[in-house]
């Protein structure tokens, strides 16, 4: 069995009696959700920045989500509607008819806010409190409407507060700290801040000219509001060993967007940094179109959650497909692209695999950079589906972590070429790892030829990404 074969794989993010096909359907039967104990509204901080406006998800229209949904109708297929409980308020559908700016207009406090706050103990100056944390508590209702009742109460106990617990600084403006801020810091639980090593790979400039580095920097700190308050109707749509995925609507911009998040709560600063580095390996990557888009990332109820481009599903669900040569060397080519474009920022990905490329309109996006690390071995490794590895990983040889990914990436097409998940047999998936590869009926000797090479035992005798991408068997798929 295959397990046999992963001796030594404690530390990876997938732990041995995981890795059976068994144990991954089981996984993915698993409909019903932790339901309310998600949104306590508490600990919850922005990591980042939504940085790029949606590719496409406005073409998904949120009304063929709500008519998928509409169209539930099975016990089952409600726990799944009880999804939305997760991502939304109970008025999960926003109004048709909603008035934002007269809503805004009430909240809107139009007296100035004074530039220096100074210690107040006047009614007077406990009035100019009062007003200047209305324009602060506007500024949260705007950017979300749905900001629970809950909190709003909570603000109005707390109206007697002393003022001198409000002012921290006497002078400046930019100590002032409203009310709003300090019930919400009460209540948040930041993440670790950390540098994200990822980008030291990049060489000066290219980090000079990210245009995002300085919002990215700047929200690191900030706190929101209840992140997933700003999503409406949301359906699973995946589910890996650690996490689960939803379709969800993103109520300001009407906009489909895939939601991940961790199912295990992170408790410790070392658990959050750990599942931190797949947005930090995500956020240094920038935009690639064979990489899923990544917006934002959060941290709420001690769970992580990160909103990326949504896919219309994963390869896995070709594997029982038959597929054309032509196709095949479609998605060799978009993901050695995909490879190429994270190799050159020094970083490898270490679980390609069916389930982790996505296809969206017809275009293969790699995602799940669950275990993405350095090349330069400056990171912990932590390796994937042990399927998918090479021998030398498994005896702990990181010298060649590039060639890793195209070793999977040639088991990956291997797998699909034959139609059928891979089998867990010791032997079979030995032959593989040893770069035996059975014949393949209906397959040129060329692509056999080149499977061959990117499974070669020895990583150094395996092509590039580059060199992938520049072979002439994918002439006929160059755009
Ligand atoms: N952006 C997306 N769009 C559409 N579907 C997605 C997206 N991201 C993930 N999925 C679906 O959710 C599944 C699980 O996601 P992902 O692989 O990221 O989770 P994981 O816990 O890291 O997985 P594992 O550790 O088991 O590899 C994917 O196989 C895919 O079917
Ligand atoms: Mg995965």
């Amino acid at each position: 069995m295959l397990e046999t074969t992963s001796v030594g794989w404690g530390r990876g993010k997938h732990p041995r009696h995981e890795r059976t096909n068994e144990t991954r359907r089981t996984k993915k039967m698993e409909g019903t959700l932790e339901r309310h104990s998600l949104l306590q509204f508490g600990q919850l901080s922005k990591l980042s920045f939504d940085n790029r406006p949606p590719s496409n998800a406005a073409e998904d229209s949120s009304s063929e989500l709500r008519n998928e949904l509409g169209s539930f109708g099975t016990d089952a297929e409600k726990e799944f509607i009880l999804s939305q409980d997760f991502f939304c308020t109970p008025d999960y559908i926003t109004p048709d008819n909603q008035n934002l700016m007269s809503e805004l207009d009430i909240n809107m406090d139009h007296s100035p806010c004074p530039s220096s706050p100074v210690k107040l103990t006047s009614a007077k100056t406990k009035t100019k409190t009062k007003r200047c944390r209305h324009a602060d508590s506007f500024s949260l209702t705007t950017s979300d409407s749905t900001w629970p009742s809950k909190h709003k109460v909570d603000e109005q106990e707390n109206d007697d507060i002393d003022p001198d617990e409000i002012m921290v600084d006497k002078t400046t403006r930019t100590g002032y700290v409203s009310r709003t801020a300090l019930a919400l810091r009460s209540r948040v639980m930041p993440p670790p801040c950390l540098k994200n090593p990822y980008l030291n790979v990049m060489n000066e400039s290219e980090t000079a000219t990210d245009p995002f580095a300085y919002q990215r920097s700047k929200c690191a700190s900030e706190f929101i509001s209840t992140p997933t308050l700003l999503f409406g109707l949301s359906k699973q749509i995946g589910a890996g060993n650690f996490s689960r995925v939803f379709k969800v609507l993103k109520r300001i911009d009407g906009c489909l967007y895939a939601v991940k998040y961790s199912t295990r709560k992170l408790y410790l600063d070392s658990e959050r940094s750990k599942a931190m580095m797949e947005v930090q390996a995500l956020a240094a990557l920038g935009f690639h179109e064979n990489v899923v888009g990544y917006y934002n990332s959060w941290f709420e109820n001690e769970q992580l959650y990160i909103q990326l481009e949504l896919c219309d599903h994963s390869l896995s669900k070709k594997s029982s497909l038959r597929i054309s040569e032509r196709q095949i060397l479609v998605i060799m080519h978009q993901i050695a692209k995909a490879l190429q474009f994270v190799h050159e920022r020094g970083i490898a990905h270490l679980d390609v695999k069916p389930e982790n490329i996505y296809i969206k309109n017809g275009v293969c996006k790699l995602g799940d950079f669950g275990c993405a690390t350095r090349l330069d071995k400056s990171l912990p490794v932590e390796e994937g589906d042990a399927r998918y590895m090479p021998q030398e990983i498994l005896n702990e040889n990181y010298e060649h972590l590039d060639k890793v990914d195209i070793f999977s990436l040639g088991v990956t097409v291997y797998e699909l070429i034959r139609g059928s998940p891979l089998t867990e047999s010791r032997n079979k998936s030995m032959n593989i790892k040893e770069g035996k590869l059975p014949l393949l009926p209906g397959h040129s000797l060329q692509l056999q030829q080149l499977l061959k090479t990117m499974m070669d035992r020895e990583p150094s005798r395996r092509p590039s990404a580059r060199e992938l991408m520049e072979h002439p068997m994918f002439d006929m798929v160059r755009d």
